[in-house]
C-alpha cells in the first residue's frame, strides 16, 4: 500500500525537493500548501491539496482522505527582516498556523512529525561551536517563533506521545541538479541566488550587507548545505521515526563556514563571470558566524551528503538559474 506523507510547503524551494526526494524513496507526497510564497509548477511528484496550515477543518480533511503516514512541516514565513518589522506575522503565521497543523496531526493519530527548524534559533554567539546541545537565544522573530514550535514538539510528544525529528538548517542553498525543481523565491533574499541575478544582469550589483563584522575579511560567514543532501536527511529522519526510534534533533550544515566575500569568489569562479557588488551596511538580525560544530546526523542518521562542496551547490544553482524558472 502506498504510504503518503503530508507535505506543508511543498510548493516551496525545499519542500519541493522534500517531495522529490520522498518520490524517489517510494512515498507518495501530499504537498499541502497555500502558496503565500510558493508556486504551482513546483508541484510535480504527488498529489496538491491547497489549503493554509491555520484552517483546520480543511487539515481535517486532508489527513482524513490520504491517512498520511507522517507529516513533513516545511510551509513557513522565513524572511528574517519582515519578521523583526512584523513580529505578529511570524507568531500567527508561524507558531499559531504550527499549532493548528500539530493538534490536527496529533487528532488524526498521525503521531510522526518531521520539522524545518534553523540555526537562526542560536541568535548570535561568538566563538560557540553550535550544535543540538547549545543553548538556544534567537535574535530575532523568525528564530524565536521556530524555538517556540519546537518547544510545542516537545510538549506534544510528553502529552500525546507524538514523535519528531527537528533539523535545525544551516544555509541552505543549490538546486536538484537535474533542474527539474529550484529556488525561486518572489521576493529573493537569498545571497546565492542574488548574485547569480548580479552576475547575469537581472539586477545591477550584489549588496554586501556589512564589512565591519569581526571576522577575517569582516562579512558575515555562514554554513551553505545542499538542498538535496537536506532532503536526503530528510529522507532519512522520517525512516528513523517509522523504526519507532523516538524523538530526536539534527543540526544539517556541513561544518564549513564561507564568508560573503569567498562565496562571491566562488560564484566567479564557476560561472566565469564578473560578479558586481556595492558596499552596503549589516542588515538587522544578522548573525556574524553561523556554523554548525555537529556530526549527529552524520553518526546517528547515516547522513552522507553527495554534493557539499561550495562550488558544486553554486553551480547547481547556476545551472537552474539559466534553464528553470517559475515564472510562466
Ligand atoms: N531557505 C533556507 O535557507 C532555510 C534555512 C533554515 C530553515 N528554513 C526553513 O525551511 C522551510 C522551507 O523554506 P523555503 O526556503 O523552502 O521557503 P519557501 O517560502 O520557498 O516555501 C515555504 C512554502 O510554505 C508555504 N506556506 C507558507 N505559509 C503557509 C501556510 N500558512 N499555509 C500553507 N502553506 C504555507 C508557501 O506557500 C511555500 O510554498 C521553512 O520552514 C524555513 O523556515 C529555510
Ligand atoms: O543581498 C545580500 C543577501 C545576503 N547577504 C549576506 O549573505 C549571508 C547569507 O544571507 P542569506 O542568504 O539571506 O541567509 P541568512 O540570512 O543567513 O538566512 C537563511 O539562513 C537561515 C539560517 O542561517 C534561515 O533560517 C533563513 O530562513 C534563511 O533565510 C548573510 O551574511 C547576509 O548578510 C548579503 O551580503 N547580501
Amino acid at each position: 500500500m502506498a504510504k503518503h506523507v503530508l507535505v506543508t510547503g511543498g510548493a516551496g524551494y525545499i519542500g519541493s525537493h522534500a517531495c522529490k526526494a520522498l518520490r524517489a524513496a517510494g512515498y507518495v507526497p501530499v504537498t499541502y500548501d497555500s502558496f503565500v510564497t510558493g508556486w504551482r509548477e513546483a508541484v510535480k511528484f504527488g498529489p496538491l491539496e491547497e489549503g493554509d496550515l491555520a484552517d483546520r477543518a480543511r487539515l481535517d480533511e486532508v489527513f482524513a482522505k490520504w491517512k498520511p503516514v507522517a507529516v513533513m512541516h516545511f510551509a513557513a514565513l522565513s524572511l528574517v527582516g519582515e519578521s523583526m518589522k512584523d513580529p505578529g506575522k511570524y507568531w500567527r503565521g508561524n507558531v499559531l498556523s504550527s499549532l493548528t497543523l500539530i493538534e490536527a496531526a496529533v487528532a488524526a493519530g498521525c503521531l510522526d512529525f518531521v520539522f524545518s527548524s534553523t540555526c537562526a534559533t542560536y541568535g548570535d554567539q561568538d566563538g560557540v561551536v553550535l550544535d543540538e546541545g547549545t543553548r538556544q537565544a534567537p535574535i530575532n522573530a523568525y528564530g524565536g517563533s521556530k524555538r517556540a514550535i519546537e518547544d510545542m514538539l516537545r510538549d506534544f510528544g510528553a502529552s500525546h506521545g507524538l514523535n519528531s525529528v527537528i533539523f535545525r538548517y544551516f544555509n541552505v542553498a543549490g538546486c536538484d541538479p537535474e533542474a527539474e525543481v529550484g529556488e525561486f523565491h518572489r521576493p529573493e533574499t537569498h545571497l546565492i541566488p542574488l548574485m547569480l541575478d548580479a552576475i547575469d544582469g537581472r539586477r545591477p550589483a550584489l549588496t554586501v550587507f556589512g564589512s565591519d563584522y569581526a571576522t577575517p575579511d569582516g562579512t558575515c560567514i555562514r554554513d551553505y548545505v545542499h538542498v538535496s543532501d537536506l532532503v536526503d536527511a530528510h529522507v532519512l529522519g522520517l525512516q528513523w521515526l517509522e523504526a519507532g526510534k523516538g524523538s530526536e534533533i539534527f543540526c544539517l550544515g556541513t561544518g564549513k563556514g564561507f564568508s560573503v566575500r569567498e562565496v562571491i569568489a566562488a560564484s566567479r569562479a564557476v560561472t566565469n563571470r564578473e560578479v558586481p557588488i556595492t558596499e552596503g551596511d549589516r542588515r538587522p538580525g544578522d548573525a556574524a558566524v553561523l556554523v554548525s560544530g555537529s556530526t549527529k546526523a552524520l553518526e546517528t542518521l547515516g547522513w552522507a551528503p553527495k554534493r557539499a562542496d561550495l562550488a558544486t551547490m553554486i553551480a547547481d544553482a547556476w545551472r537552474w538559474h539559466q534553464t528553470g524558472s517559475y515564472e510562466s
